[in-house]
């Protein structure tokens, strides 16, 4: 407290109060000009101007930074109406009265007084002190003083006093009229009272500032909007988060400056609740939690919103999900074979709805991608895709993902929404089944796409799968085709991949020679897209010219044929039976992988990608299963 008072006192010392003077009648200029000019603090400017004249020039000045506008009567009451900076009042005093009533002292025709109560009351005081009559008529607004005239007149009135407006109107009804000025008493009152205005204003400018910069330095955006969602306030959060400046979010529709949170309050205020509704938005890559608070001020709606970002947790990585920086949408999915688009027809349906789906397919074949796209056409594109890498999770971290812990809450409590891709979900063990059916079962806030390279009606005869969990999840059912089934497409997915190679090393191929597609069409890709992918690829870093020559390539492609011929992860993955537990798989896959290379475990551990000992630990394990 001492301290703003000691800064209020410095800056009085060193700056002028700026005024402006809106002086109704010209005579009163004058006298303003000479009484403000020996005041040290005040700096005035002085226009003549009366009622509506006034306002084009006061908000003028308000822009100019004027700390204090001063008028007469009912010029400053309509100023006041549109400006922001206080207005100080030039009263009309004892003195100025008395001056009146003694210039009509003398006179025989009948006097009447118009003027708001205050000053009837002040002329009925000094006219009974000088034994005068004087009748009055007081006005609360100005629309009143015609009728007051009238009832003066009809009273035997032939002069009236009175501000500018009794006297301009007395004028127009043919009647004389005197105008009670303000003298130099009234105009150093009024100095009085603007020293005083402007402490309490400055001290007021001071909290709001201080409160300024509590809401700027708060890590949540706020935001204030009226009925027709136009901003009205921001603080700096918002600002950061919209990356966008204040002056050009300030009365600006929301929809304009951000169609997603717009839609997210839209949906806020379609949902007919009139306490506080949560949300979730997507903005640049970050989660934020949305809060909207329907309230009234004023008599006017207004909608006050808070966005909190959910970086906090997600950087804290309590668990293994992830929002990807883009997701794909249904026109990145390349191919427009019939099998593809059969796909593509029955997944944009699945967008359409909410429920949760299963999507089955072989390794590779695009059910990510597919899952991207559902996500990105349907109600939930501007809320998180979170990604659960099932085969990678512990129960124990399942667990905690869903329920939470002590420090920070789970997926159940809330702050993430959005849609929730379990890959390879049927890699779950039992346990971590039942803490997922438990979070589909406790929240509406996630839409689960799982995704299993075994189809789910063989999951279902497995035997450690959950029935419920593939019932729930398996509302809706996607299948996605291998490669071998939609060969058509090769081509398409050809262009994109050379697309993507020119922007990356500079080169202009055009696209393969037929003798290099023919061969690429009477492949089987056991592994799929990623196969293909990575053959391509290599393909396009030996091509010269602009088109891939047969000769360029025939030595990486030879070499793909003999490993899938003979002994390749792709003979692999096409001959394993994929049934059963994860390690009755892998048991499968070693055994394969050692008869395949004559039991020679250096050669299989190559293969394999794995190092003996490993490769000696799964096998001793595999033997003590067997026996
Ligand atoms: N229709 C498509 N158009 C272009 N690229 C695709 C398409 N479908 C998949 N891909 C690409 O193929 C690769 C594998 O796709 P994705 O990860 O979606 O397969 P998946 O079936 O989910 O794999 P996994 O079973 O290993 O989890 C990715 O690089 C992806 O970008």
């Amino acid at each position: 407290m001492i301290y703003s008072a000691t800064k209020w006192m410095i800056r009085r010392l060193f700056m002028k109060i700026r005024v402006l003077a809106i002086a109704p009648y010209p005579g009163l200029k004058d006298v303003l000009l000479d009484v403000a000019g020996q005041d040290e603090a005040i700096q005035m400017d002085v226009e003549v101007a009366d009622l509506h004249e006034a306002v084009p020039l006061v908000q003028h000045a308000q822009r100019q930074g004027y700390d204090m506008i001063v008028s007469r009567g009912g010029t400053a009451t309509l100023i006041r109406e549109h400006v922001k900076v206080p207005v100080v009042d030039i009263p009309v005093s004892g003195y100025d009265i008395l001056r009146v009533l003694t210039l009509i002292k003398n006179t025989h025709a009948k006097v009447a007084i118009i003027g708001f109560p205050s000053i009837c009351r002040g002329v009925a005081e000094v006219s009974s002190l000088l034994g005068l009559d004087i009748p009055s008529f007081a006005v609360e607004h100005e629309s009143e003083v015609t009728h007051a005239l009238e009832q003066a007149f009809e009273f035997g009135a032939e002069i009236v006093l009175g501000d500018m407006v009794t006297i301009r109107n007395a004028q127009a009804m043919g009647y004389r009229g005197i105008l009670i000025t303000s003298g130099k008493e009234s105009v150093a009152d009024m100095l009085g009272e603007v020293h005083r205005v402007y402490e309490v204003h400055s001290k007021g400018q001071e909290k709001v500032r201080f409160y300024q910069q509590l809401l700027d330095t708060d890590a949540r955006g706020i935001v204030v909007m009226d009925e027709a969602r136009r901003i009205q306030y921001v603080n700096r959060t918002v600002c950061h988060i919209l990356r966008q400046a204040e002056e050009a979010l300030l009365g600006q529709n929301m929809m304009l400056s951000s169609p997603a949170l717009a839609n997210v309050i839209k949906q806020a205020g379609e949902s007919r609740q009139s306490s506080e509704t949560e949300h979730y938005v997507h903005l640049f890559d970050e989660q934020y939690k949305v809060s909207v608070i329907p309230r009234e001020t004023e008599g006017r709606a207004e909608y006050l919103v808070y966005l909190e970002s959910l970086a906090k947790w997600r950087s804290e990585r309590r668990f293994e999900a992830f929002i990807p920086s883009r997701l794909a949408t249904f026109a990145q999915l390349a191919g427009s074979s019939p099998t593809l688009q059969k796909t593509v027809h029955r997944a944009k349906k699945f967008a359409e709805s909410d429920r949760n789906i299963w999507i089955s397919g072989e390794r590779g074949s695009g059910k990510l991608k597919f899952a991207q796209a559902i996500h990105s056409a349907s109600q939930r594109q501007q809320e998180g895709f979170y990604i659960i890498s099932c085969d990678e999770m512990t129960e124990e971290q399942m667990y905690r993902l869903v329920f939470g812990t002590a420090q920070a809450p789970g997926l159940l409590q809330g702050g993430y929404a959005g849609t929730l891709y379990l890959n390879r979900a049927d890699r779950l063990s039992p346990q971590a089944q039942e803490s997922i059916l438990q979070l589909l079962r406790g929240s509406r806030n996630f839409r689960c796409i799982a995704s299993s390279s075994i189809a789910m009606n063989k999951l279902a005869q497995r035997g450690d799968y959950h029935p419920d969990l593939i019932y729930k999840i398996g509302e809706l059912h996607l299948s996605v085709p291998p490669l071998r089934e939609h060969l058509e497409d090769l081509e398409e997915l050809i262009r994109g991949l050379i697309a993507e190679h020119n922007s990356q090393s500079g080169k202009q191929i055009v696209g393969m020679r037929e003798t290099v597609l023919e061969r690429l069409t009477q492949y089987d890709w056991p592994g799929n897209l990623p196969e293909f992918e990575s053959l391509i690829q290599e393909m396009l870093m030996m091509t010269k010219g602009h088109y891939t020559e047969w000769e360029e390539v025939q030595d990486v492609w030879e070499r793909l044929v003999q490993h899938a011929g003979t002994s390749g992860t792709a003979a692999v993955y096409a001959q394993i039976d994929l049934s059963g537990t994860y390690e009755e798989i892998e048991e499968r896959i070693l055994w394969q992988v050692l008869q395949e290379e004559g039991m020679n475990q250096s050669k299989a551990c190559k293969r394999l990608g794995i190092n003996r000992s490993t490769l000696w630990r799964k096998m001793n394990k595999m033997l003590k299963n067997k026996t």
